[in-house]
């Protein structure tokens, strides 16, 4: 038996001195490659020529109003294995660990969700040659009570409160919806779920408000957050009216949805700024179909329901016959639709780049599913992380503008005469991009929220600590 290792338990605290953060406990999984830590509000940044990267910890369990703001050099990014089978990049930092006594420098990655409620995993690379483990043992090497940890990190609610922030949505268990509280309560905010059906309003010009489902009053929210499905966009637009006639932030707002939602008057003000869209046409009367055909190219052609989203309400006509069927049975059932020449160059792919207060923060590209024309991920398209040009980037952003929403996912269509855009989503879904790129769409959603607000965090590690 190697008298120099440490003998660990199942869990174990670690400090980082370097990074701020003198007591953190860590699951030990020897079953784990690599340690890591749970980080969000991540941004990578230069300096003196090499590329660091600033994020935010919470150092206890179950409280997610401590926060530590960390900076490091980044050594590698990564694709790690989500729990989900999706790879995701991740930032691998080295730094320095202190633990039982012993010092010595490990790789650390940073994931975007803790693991197991524990904020860091120890693994086998940082502990070999170093410990031995007892799994039927815990804090070995010491533990830390709760006046230690007040000592080093404050209260929770001494830590800065946050602001209130509501989800105005329909569903509390669908992954965006559950992400953007997440990300919300971890930069420490109050978040509230609002079900728009339980809301009710008053509409009065001194005073206007909104209540919820058993009679509260809930105006008082510094922002909130629209995520309208499209059954909901008549109610949730006017939901989102009445919260900015009273003055309360929201993301996005409701003219930027309402005009979005109504697929041909989105195209309208997007071609008026010069934006390239398939050619398209529109009509009512069931006379005209054969020229409507005409006028996109004739067949094949894509038919689109204007009330339709996730691919449901889009077909596809190979032929001329077809075409005409499909723009008839709609048109009997007094279905507005429009039609639009079919890029068939782009073989079934299309770009969703998500831009956030005019910036393009994350693109995949999805691929539909093999004898499928429609990319959506709820067509079972599949979504990769792909390098965009610049001109399609300018489209990304000049379309959201156009529109007016500061958040927007916009898709867009690689044809043979260049990037041509499709459409602008003002509720875009979270799980394929984020799941794609790893990124924390759901942070810099709060984050844009903040800055709309001009609220700052106040951080940095406890300048009495003595490191030991
Ligand atoms: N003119 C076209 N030519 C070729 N493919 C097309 C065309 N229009 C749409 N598609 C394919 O069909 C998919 C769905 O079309 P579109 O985005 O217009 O509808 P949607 O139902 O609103 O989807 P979303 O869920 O993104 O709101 C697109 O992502 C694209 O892959
Ligand atoms: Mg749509
Ligand atoms: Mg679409």
């Amino acid at each position: 038996m190697p008298e120099n290792k440490l003998i660990v338990g199942s869990e174990e605290w670690c400090c980082f001195s370097s990074l701020g953060i003198p007591a953190i406990k860590a699951r030990v999984d020897s079953g784990a490659k690599t340690s890591s830590i749970h980080a969000f509000n991540i941004t990578s940044f230069k300096r003196a020529g090499t590329t660091w990267v600033s994020f935010e910890v919470h150092p206890i369990q179950k409280d997610r109003r401590t926060v530590v703001r960390c900076e490091a050099p980044v050594v590698d990014r990564r694709a790690v294995k989500s729990s989900s089978g999706d790879s995701e990049r991740r930032y691998v930092i080295k730094t320095l660990l202190s633990i039982g006594g012993n010092e010595w420098e490990i790789e650390l990655t940073l994931a975007n969700r803790d693991s197991m409620g524990y904020r860091m995993l120890l693994g086998r690379e940082a502990m070999n040659g170093r410990m031995l483990v007892d799994p039927e043992a815990r804090l070995n090497l010491g533990n830390f009570s709760e006046a230690d940890l007040i000592g080093y990190y404050g209260t929770p609610e001494s830590n800065q409160s946050g602001l209130k922030i509501a989800l105005l949505a329909s569903n509390p268990d669908l992954y965006s919806n559950q992400r953007l509280i997440e990300a919300g309560e971890e930069r420490g905010h109050d978040m509230t779920f609002l079900n728009m059906r339980y809301c009710y309003m008053r509409i009065d010009a001194t005073n206007p408000e909104v209540h919820y489902r058993g009679g509260t009053n809930i105006s008082e929210f510094d922002a909130v957050l629209t995520r309208i499905k499209p059954s909901m966009t008549f109610y949730g637009c006017a939901l989102t009216r009445q919260f900015e006639s009273m003055n309360i932030a929201t993301i996005n707002s409701s003219t930027a949805i309402a005009q979005s939602r109504d697929k041909l008057y989105s195209l309208q003000l997007l071609l008026k700024s010069g934006i390239d869209i398939p050619t398209t046409g529109f009509a009512n009367s069931p006379m005209d179909t054969s020229d409507l055909i005409d006028m996109v190219g004739g067949a094949p052609l894509v038919v689109k329901l204007l009330e339709g989203a996730q691919g449901r309400g889009v077909f596809l006509a190979e032929t001329r016959k077809a075409g005409e069927s499909v723009i008839n049975a709609f048109k009997s059932l007094h279905a507005n639709l429009l039609v639009q020449e079919f890029v068939k160059e782009a073989e079934g792919k299309d770009l969703r780049c998500f831009v956030i207060d005019g910036k393009v923060v994350a693109s995949i590209e999805r691929k539909a599913a093999p004898g499928e024309f429609r990319a959506n991920l709820h067509q079972g398209g599949s979504a990769s992380v792909v390098k965009i040009t610049p001109e399609e980037k300018r489209l990304a952003i000049k379309a959201a503008k156009t529109l007016g929403l500061s958040v927007a996912g916009v898709d867009i269509i690689r044809s043979s005469k260049g990037p041509l855009l499709l459409e602008v989503n003002s509720s875009p879904g979270l799980e394929g991009v984020e799941s794609a790129t790893g990124k924390d769409i759901a942070g810099m959603i709060i984050t844009s929220v903040e800055k709309r607000l001009g609220w700052r965090r106040e951080l940095g590690p406890n300048p009495d600590i003595v490191y030991e």
